[in-house]
């Protein structure tokens, strides 16, 4: 990119709420071609690895053998065989070099070299190799939403976490994320101690890498990678840029979604890293410890031209004793909205005097917390700071959240307020057990009005809104009622991003893609939410059982009338339950018949089986899926996930998953 292109950059909108969900977005074009380098006696993860992604598996010895194989076969080919890289690259697949931590380490490979492999996938066996490689393939092959969903939010914030050793983190990092839309991985803070009981003046590549598969078994939340130097207030040595580009490029080949890379790095290497970032984004960081520094010069400037060129966010960062530089950097931040239509200016004043803009700034403020070991930079604040500062300053008004619905009120009401505690959330969420017709109406025009969840939910039709997301429309249903606006209330429904979430959880998405579903249900109103879902992920026929579909989701959707239908239908590589408990015993026996069946290969026996029912359960269709080998969730996990999206979309906080879980017993 050229030193003044800047001004060609694309420029995204600001703030648009789910309206921008389509079909084809997330549907991936088609299965991809995957090679893994294997260690001998590490083979399996080939299948677990194809098993995520759908796709069939097969072990090779040598470049002919992964040639002979058909593309969407998973190769995973031994790390002893013959082959040049030249070989590699000429075979046209995506190749992933996976290294074990477990166990006898002398048997499991080092971290690989170079850039003959384009990613590198480390693991340990021990704890949530599923949910990680699901995440890690997601990401690497595009389908992972984490930057288009965070330049839709209005604020967001990075948990700059500053351990030696993570292990420490894992016990708090639930609590200590709420409200963080990214971790900070601080690589150059982390201390590798040696067999002598020293530590290594800079951690080595295979500790990095370990301490970053610790941190991501651990959190859904995108990792920013930071190997900060000691001018900027970190412990990365500066005499050997190439140092930098090693680990860098390292973070890309491990799937992080943003690295931080310091300006003052040569720009051959900038370009470089920018050439190969692949899915990964460039922050652009400049840190000004001098005291000195004037948001209003001519130096301010250009350092931001400069780190636009290839930076996907730009931060900028200077130490001040005086709130005039607040006002100034401000000034700076209007400048470079209006005059380069740039909006990912994350510029902040570090000490107690610059405290306000940390208040002020929206992209990727960083945030402390009362239980990290130390603060990352002088005058960081917690969330909970900011937020009750945003509150004093009239920022953030007080709002009243509604919760109506009986189910689940009581952990509901319970959830809401422990994070708006947490987060020192000046808001008040207040519960009705039913809304009787036009409470609605009556809440809309109320100053205070912040929003509505609602569940069961209503008819997309009967809401009073201003306009309905794309989902809400298709579905027919609203369950969360959001204010953009002034008086514009806009009917969303969060349930199928919650399916969806839990469809993705351990599966890619490439996975359903063309593949058949079964949707159990006694009328449609109940699976509506999950059709759409499935649609969204490019499921292949959808046979319904128990209801039939009419309006937007009818497209793809079949009835099945008569159990000898059965014998014609493709076999289903999904089954989603929404049937009430008294009728819950008619899943059992679909499961089991198609469960019998699953044996198209020995590598293809995961399937999925979600069972969205409340209440006692007729049938153990959860243990008997299990006990097929599917993999199944039940409504909890799915209500966990429509939490998280509830949340977002209402006080537009995150929260994680596994938080969700915790606070509602
Ligand atoms: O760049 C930054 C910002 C920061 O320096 C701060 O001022 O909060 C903290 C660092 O961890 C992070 O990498």
């Amino acid at each position: 990119m050229a030193a003044d292109s800047f001004q060609e950059r694309t420029v995204y909108p600001s703030y648009a709420p789910d309206t921008i969900d389509l079909f084809a977005e997330l549907a991936p074009a088609e299965q991809p071609s995957v090679l893994l380098i294997v260690d001998e006696g590490y083979d399996s993860v080939a299948g677990v690895i194809a098993d995520a992604l759908g796709q069939p598996w097969a072990l090779a010895t040598s470049i002919e053998d992964v040639s002979s194989q058909e593309r969407r076969v998973v190769v995973g080919m031994f790390r002893t065989a013959e082959y040049a890289e030249n070989d590699l690259r000429s075979l046209s697949r995506l190749v992933i070099n996976t290294r074990c931590v477990d166990g006898d380490r002398s048997r499991a490979s080092a971290s690989s070299d170079g850039d003959w492999c384009d990613f590198e996938y480390i693991y340990s066996t021990t704890s949530y190799l599923r949910r990680d490689i699901a995440r890690f393939l997601s990401f690497v092959l595009g389908l992972s939403h984490h930057h288009r969903s965070l330049r839709e939010k209005e604020r967001t914030t990075l948990l700059s976490t500053t351990y030696p050793d993570v292990q420490a983190a894992l016990p708090n990092l639930d609590i200590l994320s709420v409200g963080a839309d990214a971790v900070e991985f601080r690589v150059d803070l982390l201390e590798e101690q040696l067999a002598d009981g020293t530590f290594a003046p800079v951690p080595g590549v295979d500790y990095v890498g370990e301490q970053l598969m610790i941190l991501r078994q651990r959190t859904e939340l995108p990792i920013i990678y930071t190997t900060r130097c000691t001018r900027e207030n970190g412990r990365f040595p500066m005499e050997d840029p190439e140092l930098f580009y090693k680990y860098l490029f390292k973070a890309i080949q491990w799937g992080c979604e943003f690295i931080d890379v310091e300006l003052w790095l040569p720009e051959e290497l900038r370009r470089e890293l920018s050439k190969k970032k692949g899915n990964s984004r460039i922050i652009s960081a400049f840190h000004d410890f001098s005291g000195n520094f004037k948001w209003g010069s001519a130096e301010a400037e250009s350092l931001f031209q400069k780190g636009v060129v290839f930076g996907d966010i730009v931060k900028m960062i200077a130490l001040v004793h005086n709130m005039q530089d607040n006002y100034e950097l401000e000034n700076f931040r209007s400048k470079i909205r209006t005059k380069y239509n740039f909006p990912y200016l994350s510029g902040l004043n570090m000490g107690p005097a610059g405290q306000l803009s940390r208040t002020l700034n929206r992209v990727f403020t960083p945030i402390t917390h009362p239980l990290l070991p130390f603060t990352a930079a002088p005058g960081q604040l917690s969330a909970a700071e900011i937020n009750g500062a945003l509150h004093t300053m009239g920022l953030m008004p007080r709002l009243d959240i509604y919760g109506v619905g009986n189910f689940r009120s009581a952990t509901q009401v319970t959830f809401f307020e422990k994070c708006f505690n947490e987060l020192s959330l000046p808001h008040q969420f207040i519960h009705f057990e039913r809304m009787p017709q036009g409470t609605l109406e009556t809440l809309l025009p109320r100053s205070r009005f912040g929003g509505v969840h609602i569940n069961p939910p209503i008819s997309a039709s009967a809401a009073q809104v201003s306009s309905l997301t794309e989902a809400a429309l298709a579905i027919g249903q609203v369950d969360t009622v959001k204010v953009c606006g002034e008086g514009v209330a806009l009917g969303c429904n969060a349930t199928w991003k919650g399916i969806q979430a839990t469809l993705t959880r351990d599966f890619v998405a490439t996975a359903y893609k063309g593949r058949a579903a079964f949707v159990l249900a006694a009328a449609e109103s109940d699976a509506a939410p999950a059709i759409f879902a499935l649609k969204k992920v490019g499921i292949g026929p959808i046979y319904t059982v128990g209801f039939k579909t009419v309006g937007p989701l009818a497209g793809g959707v079949q009835p099945v009338r008569a159990v000898e239908d059965l014998k014609s239908l493709e076999h289903p590589f999904v089954i989603v339950s929404a049937l009430p408990s008294d009728r819950s015993s008619l899943v059992g026996p679909l499961l089991k018949h198609y469960g019998a069946s699953v044996q198209e290969s020995r590598t293809r026996v995961g399937k999925v089986f979600v069972d969205l029912g409340e209440g006692p359960r007729r049938s153990n269709a959860m243990s008997i899926a299990q006990s097929l080998g599917w993999t199944a969730y039940d409504v909890a996990d799915v209500s966990a996930w429509t939490t998280v999206q509830t949340f977002r979309l209402l006080v537009g906080q995150n929260v994680p998953y596994d938080f969700v879980r915790l606070t509602s017993g």
